[in-house]
């Protein structure tokens, strides 16, 4: 027989209001129903790292911009929510090594097509093999939340993906995999290496596991919401009926009280501080989802034992996105390309100590006028640069002929991923308080932070209502063969 189920919880907080922490409120709401109230709490703007910028009356992402089409949370996201896709632009890819083009995309499919299999052989294929092999596991999450299966450790959930063979790629590099997979050095250096600095800013020597994530993050079909991504965000927000509350955790601490049936249970008060000041609440359940990590949150967590740090071990990789309303200088790039012939969206670089730069590319708005062109690089529009470190005025200087605005965001935008895989934190770290953003140190893109929240939502349920059969279940991907 079902198992009884006990009363609801009255209260939850979920602490930080990024695509992590709105997509736990909605999924909070699925599993726990329409009595619980949610609090979500964001001092910053909601949406977090998924952010615009506006530019004489157009919005840019300055942000996490792309998505997979087979992320399939976000593409629930996005229909419940009623948003859409943004129009498609053709772009064009470039690989730049810091003296020259070595690589440039052609407009016609068949010529880049033999140009790779001339330089590379069947590297580029293998590599599309490769990852869609990888990819074919990583789905496997899908029917698992479908079913309501939940994870205790990012190790766990990755090992029901994928098993030893997905926690083999956190504890080695994407260099080290791919050349035991038989793909060569000069490929990795070629091509892999500037997929990995434009979407993680680090070099293969990353994990594998985020760099086929990264890899699968270049291919076709990639997409963003019509109108900026963090409307999935504020989406997500409205429809899960939670409460902003928009003031900063200072601390967590763990409280004991009588409960009805005369045994003790756990409350979490939340002590924060808004544009009214200080204040304090209970909550029956808490998932934080804000890294804890220097420079990006700063809770203290009291009364735990064994007791909670603030921040745990590893640091944020800083990527800095400046975008610049400008015209680009076609001799930067050792191109003798007439600027009004040059339609390249997208430079990529190869490792080069030399380079200041990890990317360079032309934006479009996060929303497609009718009519919209791609401008060539003789016309004035906005480009993104990504790089470590501040770009300075000389440095902009030699990438522009002409500036007419300069924007800058400094982002402790991923972590830095060097193998082997430290322990990653647990999702949850105490009976009823849940961290969601551990799922990062696997890999960081807003689907990760999607299946995390989902998980989140499930575990926290499972937890309150001790229905353990629902967590950490082994060979489930057997178990579950041949069910819709
Ligand atoms: C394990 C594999 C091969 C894939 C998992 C599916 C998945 C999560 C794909 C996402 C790919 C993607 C869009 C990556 C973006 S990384 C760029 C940047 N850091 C960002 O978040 O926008």
């Amino acid at each position: 027989s079902a198992p009884k189920l006990k009363e609801q919880p009255k209260k939850i907080a979920v602490i930080g209001g990024g695509i992590g922490g709105t997509a736990a409120a909605y999924f909070l709401r699925q599993e726990f129903g329409p009595s619980v109230k949610i609090d979500v709490f964001e001092a910053g703007p909601v949406g977090g790292r998924l952010a615009t910028e506006n530019i004489r009356g157009h919005d840019y992402e300055i942000g996490g911009s792309i998505i997979h089409p087979l992320n399939l949370h976000m593409k629930h996201f996005v229909d419940r929510l009623g948003l859409s896709t943004r129009a498609e632009v053709p772009s064009k890819v470039a690989i730049f090594d810091g003296k020259e083009l070595t690589f440039e995309e052609s407009d016609w499919f068949i010529v880049n097509f033999l140009r790779m299999l001339w330089r590379y052989g069947l590297n580029s294929i293998r590599m599309h093999m490769w990852v869609e092999g990888i990819l074919d596991k990583f789905m496997r999450i899908y029917q698992y939340q479908q079913f309501g299966y939940s994870f205790s450790s990012v190790e766990r959930l990755l090992h029901a993906m994928g098993g030893d063979s997905f926690l083999m790629l956190l504890n080695q590099t994407l260099e080290e995999a791919m050349l035991a997979n038989g793909f060569s050095q000069v490929f990795i250096n070629d091509i892999v290496t500037p997929i990995s600095r434009v979407n993680y800013g680090q070099s293969v020597r990353l994990s594998a596991f985020v760099g086929t994530v990264s890899l699968a993050g270049a291919n076709s079909g990639l997409w963003a919401v019509d109108g900026g991504n963090k409307r999935v965000c504020s989406g997500l927000l409205y429809n899960s009926k939670a409460e902003l509350i928009q003031a900063r955790v200072v601390s967590v601490s763990v409280k004991m009280r009588p409960s009805r049936s005369g045994t003790v249970a756990n409350f979490y008060e939340l002590n924060y501080v808004g544009d009214s000041g200080p204040a304090h609440s209970l909550y029956d359940i808490v998932i934080v989802a804000t890294p804890l990590h220097q420079g990006l949150s700063d809770i203290s967590f009291s009364g735990f034992s064994p007791p909670i740090p603030s921040h745990f071990p590893g640091r944020y990789h800083q990527t800095v996105a400046t975008l610049v309303l400008g015209r680009l200088n076609m001799s930067y790039l050792g191109s003798n390309h007439k600027p009004a012939d040059f339609v390249v969206s997208e430079i990529l670089t190869t490792d080069n100590e030399a380079l200041a730069i990890n990317s360079l590319g032309s934006l479009h708005p996060v929303h497609i006028p009718q009519g919209y062109r791609q401008p060539p690089a003789s016309e004035s529009k906005v480009w993104k640069v990504f790089s470590q470190e501040p770009l300075s005025e000389e440095q902009l200087g030699e990438i522009f002929v002409s500036r007419e605005g300069v924007w800058e965001k400094r982002w402790l935008a991923y972590p830095s991923y060097s193998p082997p895989q430290r322990r990653m934190p647990p999702f949850t770290l105490h009976d009823r308080l849940f961290y969601l953003n551990t799922i990062e140190w696997a890999a960081s893109c807003m689907e990760m932070s999607a299946i995390s929240a989902r998980n989140m939502a499930l575990l926290a349920h499972h937890r309150w209502h001790d229905q353990t059969d629902k967590i950490d279940q082994e060979d489930l991907h057997t178990r579950l063969r041949g069910e819709l």
